[in-house]
């Protein structure tokens, strides 16, 4: 059997563990208290899309938000990961959208719903090539932007991350098991609008990797 390649994890049907509120200023904009502990939910893998796949605006919503985020990488799962070796876990990094349907995220909020129908829809999570770690020295201290039809609506440094990745990695694995190919959304920074069918999103981390999609409709 030949070896399963990391750079095509989306494949391998692991988990999307998303983290939210990690970022004061997005926090605020959306008026969302700023939280002592992460914010989790989950994606599944069919959420996934890639370069030249549409992101598809379901039905359901009128109001489709863009998320850019830094996605961490697992290369060596584990349980109870400390945080002074959750480094060595990291595969590598991809640049993600969390898409939100964000005025059903705002109805199950105030139903005390789950946000699975905000979330986790089919494309809900278009993912940039696959960022080797070694490309990435200081992934604490990057800068994230996203354009919508070439205008920029996102433009921050993962430094002002409320929560780091080491303490994500060990936060993380004391509830969720990790895996290798699993994938960490850390969180998005201010910014946050919605788009429409035909939109052109453009993201990219300064100097290491940009990626576009196309919204479509499901036809
Ligand atoms: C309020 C949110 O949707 C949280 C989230 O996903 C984030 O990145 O922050
Ligand atoms: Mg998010």
């Amino acid at each position: 059997m030949s070896a399963r390649n990391i750079a095509r994890f989306w494949e391998w049907g692991r988990k999307i563990i998303c983290v939210g509120r990690n970022y004061a200023d997005h926090a605020i904009e959306l008026k969302n208290a700023i939280p002592s502990e992460p914010v989790l939910f989950l994606k599944p893998p069919s959420a996934y899309v890639t370069e030249g796949s549409p992101i598809l605006l379901p039905f359901y919503t009128s109001s489709l938000h863009h998320e850019v985020e830094l996605g961490v990488l697992i290369g060596k799962g584990g349980t109870d990961i400390p945080q002074s070796s959750a480094m060595e876990h990291v595969a590598g990094y991809v640049l993600c959208l969390d898409m939100t349907a964000r005025d059903i995220q705002d109805q199950c909020k105030s139903k005390g719903l789950p946000w699975t129908l905000a979330k986790a829809f089919n494309t809900s999570c278009p993912i940039s090539d696959f960022i080797p770690k070694e490309k990435i020295p200081d992934p604490g201290n990057i800068n994230l932007w996203l354009k919508v039809n070439d205008t920029v609506k996102q433009n921050g440094s993962t430094s002002q991350m409320i929560f780091s990745i080491p303490y994500l990695i060990n936060y993380i694995s004391q509830i969720i098991s990790l895996e290798e190919g699993d994938l960490i959304l850390t969180g998005t920074p201010k910014g946050v609008s919605s788009v429409q069918e035909q939109d052109v999103l453009q993201a990219g981390i300064d100097g290491i990797v940009t990626m576009t999609f196309k919204v479509d409709r499901k036809s």
